[in-house]
């Protein structure tokens, strides 16, 4: 695979390591525990439907700037971004443990939330409404690899633990970080508050959900 089809989904340190052969990336589909974090905005339609579609766009590359640093700077992989929200994806193709992936996730959660209150603060001055940050956080089986034709492929996860990612996000409270008792069995008890248990859609058995911390108590 050359460089550029890395550098979509991988910071710079790790294409450079690949590329001396001194990481070996598995890219072929396969099914993989990992972790998956699904962020959105809350607001981000009814903003981009008060503003020029110039601006709008100037506004989302600010957005995905801030949240791609905060991914990469956590250890974590871009997988896309759909309208406003983000896919990153914590153990794929870098192997890390469990308690790895789930310790980088939240890492990448409470960068991501507080680029995005910076960003709110910078916007706030130029006038434009400010929005609101959610999260959703899952650790389980996914396929993951490149997916797509000969000329056109794409590094993503598929399966459930990708929905129930984007399912918590949804069910969270604006300005939360909401994770499944799978990614909370890593966690402090003093980082997370038991939420409601859910039923997602799409998602038969229903969910345990624990809020976590936005910042570190120190922060
Ligand atoms: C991940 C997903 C695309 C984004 C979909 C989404 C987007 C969004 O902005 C939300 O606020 C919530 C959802 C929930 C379902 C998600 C879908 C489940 C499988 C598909 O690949
Ligand atoms: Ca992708
Ligand atoms: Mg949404
Ligand atoms: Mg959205």
């Amino acid at each position: 695979l050359t460089d550029s089809v890395l550098k979509r989904f991988l910071p710079a340190s790790l294409v450079k390591k690949a590329a001396h052969g001194e990481l070996q990336l598995n890219l072929k589909p396969e099914p993989r525990l990992i972790t998956v974090l699904f962020s959105d905005i809350v607001g981000f339609t009814q903003l981009s439907n008060t503003l020029r579609s110039r601006r709008v766009a100037e506004l989302l590359n600010e957005y995905f700037e801030a949240m791609t640093q905060a991914i990469f700077e956590s250890g974590g992989t871009v997988d896309k971004f759909m309208g406003d929200a983000v896919l990153a994806l914590f153990g794929a193709p870098e192997t890390l443990s469990p308690n790895e992936q789930v310790r980088r996730a939240i890492a990448a959660a409470r960068r991501m939330y507080k680029a995005l209150a910076e960003l709110n603060e910078r916007w706030t001055e130029q006038g434009v409404p400010s929005v609101n940050f959610r999260c959703g956080i899952h650790q389980g089986t996914a396929v993951v690899g490149m997916f797509g034709s000969a000329d056109r492929t794409d590094y993503t996860a598929i399966g459930p633990s990708v929905n129930i990612a984007a399912r918590l996000q949804e069910a969270a409270d604006g300005e939360s970080i909401l994770v499944s008792a799978a990614v909370a069995d890593y966690l402090d008890e003093n980082e997370i508050v038991k939420f409601s248990p859910l039923q997602l859609k799409g998602i038969d058995e229903t969910v345990l959900t624990f809020n976590v911390k936005t910042t570190l108590p120190e922060e």
